[in-house]
């Protein structure tokens, strides 16, 4: 398996105390799309700026393919939150400057992504709506040909049609370059349909990573009378009980067997994130400094 983003011990702090991500530890495999989620606050741009080469690490290490990503700039594409272009410029204008900053820009690429986007390449960027803005930005990070494609919220401020429409184009693009990302999003109904992999981030701190289909293997949702995850051997992630049943996702050896009167099934996306963000185990970030 090749690596394209490993992290090991990773931790950025701000000012004297205050850690914004602390021990994070994961390999992203080559090819992967990556759903980076967590509540305010978490430290995802955090992890992403690292993983930019943005802000120099405070602990641990991270590498893009094997180097520090200061030294692997090329192959590396960011989009910052909210997507942040000249306004002032035209659309051909931004594509021309992404080709002279950018040894390995693909300008054909970038022109037939625009073509096929109907975006009028003499428009203004501030004349276009946020999902053609979105739009632009990826086209210009994707014609750079990187390796690890890093997007910070992408889909904040896209209706739901935009925010469909952006996420096929992200995973054919994705498909055709082979281009890893990582996605870092709120909208985690929106995510299932494209992310092959997850990073769940709590308080700075990595609570659950890995491939989709493993972790989903790994754990179950059991529901059973109100007392029951007291009574077994499983090691529970978060419950919650209403109208004398208590629901529980749990974390169990796949041969594992739940007992009579539970009912278990295998978690959906949003049980399981959603399972690790109302963890009762959480540390509260208090702790973290
Ligand atoms: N420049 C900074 N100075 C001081 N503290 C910061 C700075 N940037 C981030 N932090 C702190 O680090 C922690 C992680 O912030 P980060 O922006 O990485 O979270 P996030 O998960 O991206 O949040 P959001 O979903 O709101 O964008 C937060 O407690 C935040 O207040």
């Amino acid at each position: 398996m090749t690596t394209v983003l490993r992290a090991d011990g990773l931790g950025r702090r701000y000012g004297r105390s205050t850690w914004g991500l602390r021990e994070c530890t994961v390999d992203v495999p080559a090819g992967r799309v990556v759903a980076l989620v967590g509540p305010n606050g978490s430290g995802k741009t955090t992890l992403l700026h690292l993983a930019a080469g943005l802000l120099p690490p405070s602990a641990g290490t991270v590498h893009v393919a094997g180097l520090a990503p200061a030294r692997q700039l090329a192959r590396i594409g960011f989009v910052a939150q909210d997507a942040p272009l000249w306004p002032r410029l035209r659309v051909a204008d931004l594509l021309d400057a992404g080709r002279h900053l950018n040894p390995r820009f693909d300008a054909v690429l970038a022109a037939g992504r625009i073509g096929r986007l109907d975006i009028p390449p003499r428009a203004r960027i501030h004349t276009l709506s946020g999902g053609q803005r979105a739009q632009v930005a990826l086209t210009l990070v994707l014609a750079k040909r990187p390796d690890l494609l890093l997007l910070d919220e992408p889909l904040a401020n896209l209706d739901p049609l935009a925010r469909r429409d952006f996420l096929a184009s992200m995973l054919a693009a994705c498909t055709e370059t082979g281009v890893a990302v990582v996605f870092s999003s709120h909208v985690v109904a929106e995510l299932e349909r494209i992310c092959d992999y997850l990073i769940v981030l709590r308080g700075g701190r990595v609570r659950l990573a890995g491939d989709l289909d493993d972790l989903r293997q790994d754990h179950r949702v059991v529901s059973g009378p109100a007392d029951w995850p007291q009574a077994g051997g499983w090691s529970v992630i978060s419950a919650r009980s209403t109208a004398g049943r208590t629901t529980a996702l749990v974390r169990s050896d796949p041969a594992a067997v739940a007992g009579p009167g539970l009912d278990e099934s295998q978690p959906t996306f949003d049980e399981l994130v959603l399972g690790y963000l109302d963890d009762a185990r959480h540390t509260p970030q208090e702790a973290l400094t």
